[in-house]
């Protein structure tokens, strides 16, 4: 049972009092594309701007050096957050897409080649897909999905089968933007590391909304992106293991990632500062730290229970009609994303008419566009909830749906 006090948390996010649409009260529902900002992150970026803009590392003046400490003590705030060690094993990105192809071509163009595997699931989200697929033919590996289900699992014994000592490279979704799956990283953690397999972990839409323990997960790489949640845009995070980092090539190159440099060659810095190439994005790393003591004052868990709360009633109310279908798991057994179609109405006329009703979703494919191919529709609508939605916002969205539903029946 979530304990959360909505109206007190909905009091520091103004932009959830915006009227759109001719005068109707905001709905926002498209929290997995990205989250609201609650005043106290938007004051840490102009805090920082007002009082210690700086550059970093280097400086020995003083707003250098709070600068420094602000920025360096943030990546250990971050690791803390999914239960890393500290900041050597977390490095800042400009978000989960990057962290991917940091993964993907730091270590996969050296190491993969023909004959090795890369298995993805059919449920990957664009930013580890292609990136995988590119890097695969670049060095002549084979990327393999692990199937899903009809009701929106990933299917664990053909993943048993899939991963194999070919197996180089597990990525899988933590939690499906599309579908609302849950996968359980940590099985497949095991199944990788039975083969000698790293494994990636993407976890865009679990970070934000779940306790993470990437040591529990017993994850090699765990990536997720700080506007989804509460954070500011431009700035991703990437967990890898201490050892792993230490021993993987850089990805960008230039000053900061550097230790010493001559006309010859040069080498590198201690990680994470190795990957982090040029001036880093230092006020988006201190508008997350403030994310982050924010999510935790609100507690992780008592985000998911509200958020599992509003996800069954969600799916609960739009399966009550026969002409809708959800994609995914039954509603007692998802994370906060919620897609569907309505018969008879496409996606994105649907989207435009929640819209006209004040109600913000998405549609489209979700950057999954293979899965809804496997699923068989050019596009789904998508409702998705976070700490500051209600129940009567639901009933705003069902509503909606409803009035698109008579718009297209007459
Ligand atoms: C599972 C998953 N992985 C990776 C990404 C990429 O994150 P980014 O690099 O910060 O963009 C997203 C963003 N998902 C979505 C972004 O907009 N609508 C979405 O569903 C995601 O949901």
């Amino acid at each position: 049972q979530a304990s959360l006090d909505v109206d007190a948390i909905r009091a520091d996010f103004p932009i959830l009092e915006r009227e759109v649409a001719d005068g109707r009260d905001l709905v926002y529902l498209d929290n997995a594309a990205t989250s609201q900002t609650p005043d106290q992150v938007v004051d840490a970026i102009a805090d920082y701007y007002r009082r210690y803009n700086s550059n970093v590392h280097r400086g020995l003046h003083e707003l250098s050096q709070e600068a420094s400490v602000a920025y360096e003590n943030a990546h250990d705030k971050l690791a803390e957050f999914v239960g890393g060690e500290d900041r050597e094993e977390m490095v800042f990105t400009k978000n989960t897409t990057e962290a991917e192809n940091l993964v993907a071509f730091a270590w996969g163009l050296n190491e993969l080649g023909p004959g090795d595997e890369v298995v993805l699931t059919q449920m990957e989200h664009h930013a580890s897909l292609v990136t995988w697929q590119q890097v695969a033919e670049k060095t002549g590996a084979e990327v393999k999905y692990i199937p899903i289900t009809d009701d929106g699992y990933l299917d664990m014994d053909a993943a048993e089968e899939m991963i194999t000592d070919d197996t180089e490279m597990v990525n899988v979704v933590h939690v499906s933007n599309t579908l609302g799956t849950v996968n359980p990283v940590g099985d497949l953690a095991d199944i990788a590391h039975d083969h000698d397999a790293y494994i990636f972990v993407d976890g865009a839409q679990a970070a934000p909304t779940r306790p993470v323990d990437v040591q529990d997960i017993d994850a090699d790489f765990y990536a997720f992106s700080g506007h989804k949640m509460l954070g500011p845009t431009g700035i991703g995070c990437l967990y890898g293991k201490r050892h792993l980092l230490a021993d993987l090539e850089p990805f960008l190159y230039g000053g900061e990632m550097i230790e010493r440099v001559s006309y010859e060659d040069a080498t590198w810095n201690d990680p994470p500062w190795k990957f982090e190439a040029g001036t880093p994005v230092i006020a988006q790393g201190i508008a997350l730290a403030e994310a982050v003591d924010y999510l935790e004052d609100v507690g992780m868990e008592n985000i998911q229970a509200h958020e599992e709360a509003l996800t069954e009633y969600a799916y609960d109310e739009l399966t009550a009609h026969d002409d809708v279908d959800v994609y995914g798991p039954p509603g007692d057994d998802r994370g906060a994303a919620v897609s569907f179609n309505v018969d008879g109405v496409h996606a994105h006329d649907l989207s435009s008419i929640l819209n006209d009703y004040g109600v913000a979703i998405r549609a489209g494919d979700h950057c999954t566009q293979p899965l809804h191919d496997t699923l068989g529709v050019p596009a789904s609508a998508r409702a998705s909830f976070y700490l500051y939605n209600t129940r009567e916002e639901v009933d705003a969205l069902v509503d909606a749906v409803d009035e698109a539903r008579q718009l297209f029946s007459t």
